[in-house]
């Protein structure tokens, strides 16, 4: 299978502003993401899982080394078929579910026939029945974040990059979340990749999970979970579940103690 993604040799170094050091965030990270695979990248607190994040999304340039997205290079932009979700609810309040699901098609020019169909589609898909005319500060943080995450499928990405998408969320409806997730994902036949906290959702969500070292974050490991396709929340009981994630605590548990080692001596 080819890869969708790739990152070669990638780093990230922020300048130093007022006098202050630049600060090596990332890398060198190499990276293949397979066309139509679930990753997730967890690593501890400040290792620079967002930074990779918006390197690939393009929202900020790697300072050495490439990102290849679909054969084609990318240099601090947006390419072609990215879609990005982040953890803060990004709706747009002044508008109603509709609309805001509509939002990236209209900027297109797309004719409102067509808007109207797929919008109706991602509101069935993502369980917003009922509160197409409801504006966000009438639903729930849940509900919030699935208009968001309508609103990036809306231009059907072909790389969805999820950065703690359900990180405000309470455990049932982060649950719940990462099965739609997975319905999509299946629909869509998108690669995916997700950063997250949560060992658990990592574990559950992904085909392959990524480990990365404390800052600068280098990937440590990539652990593969072997689930099938059509996984769904159920398999949490299951006792590989158990053994997954607890073989991604052992990995990060040194890391995550470095981390907080950093922390501790920089105050
Ligand atoms: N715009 C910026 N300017 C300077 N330093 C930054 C900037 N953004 C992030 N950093 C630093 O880069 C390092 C990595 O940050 P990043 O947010 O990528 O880590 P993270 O792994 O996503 O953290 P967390 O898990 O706590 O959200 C941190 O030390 C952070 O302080």
């Amino acid at each position: 299978m080819s890869a969708y993604c790739e990152l070669r040799n990638v780093t990230r170094v922020y300048p130093g502003n007022a006098g202050q050091p630049a600060l090596h965030a990332l890398g060198p990270i190499n990276l293949e993401l397979e066309a139509g695979k679930f990753y997730s990248v967890v690593g501890p607190s400040g290792c620079g899982k967002s930074t990779l994040l918006e390197v690939i999304a393009g929202l900020a340039p790697a300072s050495d080394g490439e990102v290849i997205i679909n054969g084609r290079p990318i240099h601090g932009e947006v390419a072609d078929g990215v879609g990005v979700v982040f953890q803060d609810d990004a709706s747009f309040p002044w508008l109603t579910v509709r609309d805001n699901i509509a939002f990236g098609l209209r900027r297109q020019g797309v004719d409102e026939t067509t808007i109207a169909r797929k919008v109706d589609d991602a509101i069935r898909l993502m369980g917003l029945n009922g509160f197409d005319n409801a504006y966000p500060a009438q639903l729930s943080g849940g509900m919030r974040q699935r208009v968001c995450i309508a609103r990036t499928l809306m231009l059907e990405p072909q790389l969805i990059l999820l950065d703690e998408p359900f990180g405000a969320l309470d455990q049932q409806t982060r649950l719940l979340m990462g099965d739609e997730l997975l319905n999509l994902w299946r629909e869509t036949n998108a690669t995916v990749l997700l950063i997250t906290h949560a060992l658990d959702e990592a574990t559950m969500l992904s085909d392959k999970v990524c480990v990365m070292s404390a800052r600068p974050g280098i990937l440590l490991d990539t652990v593969e979970t072997g689930w099938p396709r059509d996984r769904d929340s159920r398999i949490v009981s299951k006792p590989e579940f158990g053994e997954l994630t607890s073989r991604l605590w052992a990995l990060l548990r040194e890391e995550s103690l470095k981390a907080m080692d950093i922390k501790q001596r920089t105050g």
